[in-house]
């Protein structure tokens, strides 16, 4: 069984295609060309140049210092993987937090890398800032639940979106991201009822889901996480891909074949 029909890239239409025929949307993190290649290879729809690589590439504590030059590089390497995936890039924090035109900026610099889309991070207060962006070609993905780049405020990697309050909020900024134009959205570590009531009321906006449970369009995680070369403890809604997996290129392959017939995540996966 395979999912690669071809290895012609993807586009951002061919994503809301997928979305739209209840087609599973795989996407990993990849931070080179060898392992963005791979991915395209394997069957990944979607790479995410993530600012997870302060954590897995530089050995920071947090996200936080990483520094648009290193998004910029990475993206650079990545693209020149020249391969299927369509390719995202993560905006560091405090590149696009002081304003739209700031963050205009800082987007340009990493289309100019070779993105294709944007990621930034945050709820309805975000809206005006993709807007500004949407309207000036660059596509971008939100980013809501645990948002890493605000992990002193919410007091560590923890779930969000509990109880009703909770639940209301994540609809709310859902909603608001959609209607500014946001083409994609990641939601992480939010529970799986949650995640699946939000999924089914947008009309357009693609979720991908990162401990959030198996009814979101799509799913992500961190490369180094599935393949268990990540030091240290995984979160709950990590799989290593590495078990009973040939090499590499097998495990990615069997990441997406999960992704795409719904048996990842499972239960012991979700909150
Ligand atoms: N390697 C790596 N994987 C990631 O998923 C990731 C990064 N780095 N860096 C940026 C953020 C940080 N993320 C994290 C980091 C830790 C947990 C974590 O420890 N989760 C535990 C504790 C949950 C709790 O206390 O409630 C879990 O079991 O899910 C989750 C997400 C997700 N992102
Ligand atoms: C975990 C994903 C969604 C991310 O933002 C990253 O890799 O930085
Ligand atoms: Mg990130």
């Amino acid at each position: 069984m395979s999912y690669l029909q071809d290895q012609k890239p993807v586009t951002l239409f061919e994503l809301g295609k997928m979305r739209a025929e209840g087609r599973k949307i795989a996407m990993l993190t990849a931070y080179d060309r060898s392992f963005a290649a791979l991915c395209g290879r394997a069957g990944v729809d979607a790479v995410l140049v993530g600012d997870s690589l302060g954590n897995v590439l530089q050995g920071q504590k947090s996200t936080l210092p990483v520094t648009l030059e290193h998004m910029a590089y990475h993206t650079e390497c990545v693209a020149r993987a020249d391969g299927r995936a369509f390719v995202i890039t993560d905006m560091p924090f405090g590149s696009y937090h002081e304003n739209r035109e700031q963050a205009m900026r800082s987007a340009a610099r990493l289309m100019a890398a070779g993105a294709q889309m944007v990621k930034l991070e945050g709820g309805e207060f975000m809206a005006d800032t993709i807007r500004f962006l949407v309207e000036r070609g660059v596509p971008v993905c939100a980013h809501i639940g645990l948002t890493p780049q605000s992990v002193h405020q919410l007091g560590g990697y923890r779930v969000q979106g509990r109880g009703e309050e909770g639940a209301a909020r994540l609809r709310a900024d859902a909603l608001a991201l959609e209607q500014a134009g946001a083409a994609l959205m990641v939601m992480e570590m939010v529970p799986a009822t949650v995640a699946k009531d939000v999924t089914a009321s947008l009309a357009s906006m693609a979720t991908i889901g990162i401990g959030a449970g198996p009814d979101c369009d799509g799913q992500v995680l961190v490369l180094h996480d599935m393949l268990g070369v990540f030091p240290g403890r995984t979160a709950r809604f990590v799989r290593n891909f590495m078990d009973g997996a040939a090499g590499v290129e097998d495990a990615v392959s069997r990441y997406v074949a999960a992704v795409k017939d719904g048996s990842f995540p499972a239960a012991e996966h979700c909150y």
